[in-house]
């Protein structure tokens, strides 16, 4: 009874309606860069609106806590609000920021920084610099990972709609290097000319799920074919076509994903031609790059955003330093350049043979990486006796484990730089390193991914005296 109460209570006090129009305010853009604005104190999420706008806006959803709302007419727009180059922009989930002028997109990813500082980790004091802008916001995507369907009898490949399974043919995606265009292109023409069956994620039936593109500074391009199928029909005719389209392909894969969710590869690859992983460089660095390995995709910022990791490094060639989640031993081979030892922990098994090879083709001889779950590896290595004196950490979007983060400070390092895509996880682990001792000195954000609502950061922790 007490609770059946307490819900009609907080529903009284929801001022908006599903249906009805309300003129608002917006303040600022959500973390998925919709914008964020009040209506009698009351949160709505208007996607498409700027700070400083004032919109009318139909409200579509409404919750206990907030509304969601679509644009009916800006009353008064924001002297940031550009138009978006692509013509597929309304509808495609892609990019979320083309309609905001590249100056405000880096403004914009700094607050989304500070806020997250400030509200997840209650870490207010930490300087957030300004955010490392992209000499090239446009066409810097190296990797490339357009679903494939069917749309009124044609085969369809690329982005998907706004939160949906709707594939939006894409022919010319701007923030993709052409050579990735042109595979997506090639590959829509070539299976319709071949009948190979597109897969169906609702019947579980059919081939072609994914057509994958990685393409290295030298221009070498890779490409993978995501079958639900062990059998790819006519596959030496699908890649001698390709091959006839695509003068800079110099690999191909297919790669089995059998199963009925959302990852887009399975574990078995198969090369069906040419070498079996891309070199890309960065630095003075050489990288093999097999399909399944991670890769920064924006190459050019990854080199600005490792540059900085090391800087926070402060390395003298006497170190020993943990590379935790190393991927193919980007990091670690650059740290390796300045440290006496490092030791790369990563979970895929094929990232790490990648990393083996790199270091001997980069004549690296000071790093080891080992294969295993950070959350396993890390203590492991406390138990051996290990302990480092500079701890990088480049975890994936869900952030470190409390026993990874436990065993960092256990070993004692000096500095910690943690790399993070995630502005949330990233606050919430900085303010569990604090309790550990390590107060966090500045955040760096990087923009890896221009037009979209994403910001990578690195920042410097040092152990308190
Ligand atoms: C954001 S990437 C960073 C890779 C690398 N530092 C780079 O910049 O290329 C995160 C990496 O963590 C790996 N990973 C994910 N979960 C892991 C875990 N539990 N233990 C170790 N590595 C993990 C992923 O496979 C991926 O390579």
């Amino acid at each position: 009874m007490k609770h059946r109460k307490t819900i009609k209570q907080a529903a009284q006090t929801i001022p908006v309606c599903k249906g009805r129009t309300y003129e608002l305010q917006i303040d600022r853009l959500g973390t998925s860069s919709e914008g964020v604005g009040r209506y009698e104190n009351f949160t709505v999420f208007v996607p498409n609106a700027l700070p400083g706008e004032n919109v009318s806006v139909i409200i579509e959803e409404v919750k206990n806590s907030y509304a969601r709302g679509r644009i009916k007419q800006i009353l008064h727009e924001s002297v940031d609000r550009v138009a978006p180059l692509c013509e597929l922009y309304e509808e495609c989930g892609g990019c979320q920021l083309q309609h905001l002028s590249y100056e405000a997109q880096l403004r914009a990813k700094r607050a989304q920084v500070v806020d997250a500082l400030t509200h997840i980790g209650k870490l207010p004091q930490i300087p957030v610099m300004e955010t490392l802008r992209a000499e090239e916001p446009w066409n810097y995507r190296n990797k490339m990972q357009f679903p494939i369907g069917r749309n009124i009898g044609k085969i369809v490949i690329g982005c998907f709609a706004q939160g949906s399974h709707r594939i939006i043919n894409t022919e010319n995606c701007h923030i993709q290097r052409a050579e990735n265009n042109d595979l997506a292109n090639a590959a829509r023409e070539i299976a319709e000319q071949l009948h190979i069956p597109v897969y169906n994620e609702d019947t579980h039936k059919g081939v072609l799920r994914h057509i994958v593109g990685r393409v290295g500074r030298s221009n070498d391009l890779m490409a993978v074919i995501v079958t639900a199928t062990k059998q790819l029909p006519r596959a030496k005719d699908f890649v001698r076509m390709m091959r006839e389209r695509l003068p800079n392909l110099v690999s191909v894969h297919q790669n089995i994903q059998t199963y009925r969710n959302n990852v887009i590869m399975g574990r078995d690859t198969q090369l069906l031609w040419g070498r079996p992983t891309i070199i890309d460089s960065l630095g003075r660095l050489n990288f093999h790059i097999s399909p399944r390995s991670f890769f920064q995709v924006n190459t050019r910022q990854a080199e600005r955003l490792y540059e900085q990791a090391l800087a926070y490094a402060d390395l003298h060639g006497t170190e020993t330093v943990i590379d935790a989640y190393c991927g193919t031993g980007t990091i670690t081979l650059f740290l390796a350049q300045k440290a006496r030892k490092v030791y790369g922990i990563e979970i895929v098994q094929p990232a790490i043979l990648d990393a083996r090879k790199n270091a001997r083709d980069n004549h690296v001889k000071n790093a080891e990486f080992i294969v295993g779950d950070a959350t396993a590896v890390m203590p492991a290595l406390y138990k051996q006796g290990i302990r480092p004196d500079v701890v990088v950490v480049d975890p994936p979007r869900a952030g470190c484990t409390e026993t990874v983060l436990r065993t960092f400070a256990n070993m004692k390092p000096q500095r910690i730089v943690y790399v993070s895509c995630n502005p949330a996880t990233l606050a919430r682990d900085l303010a569990i390193l604090k309790g550990l001792g390590y107060l966090a000195q500045e955040v760096q954000p990087v923009d890896l991914f221009p037009q979209t609502s994403h910001v990578e950061n690195v920042c410097l922790l040092k152990k308190q005296k």
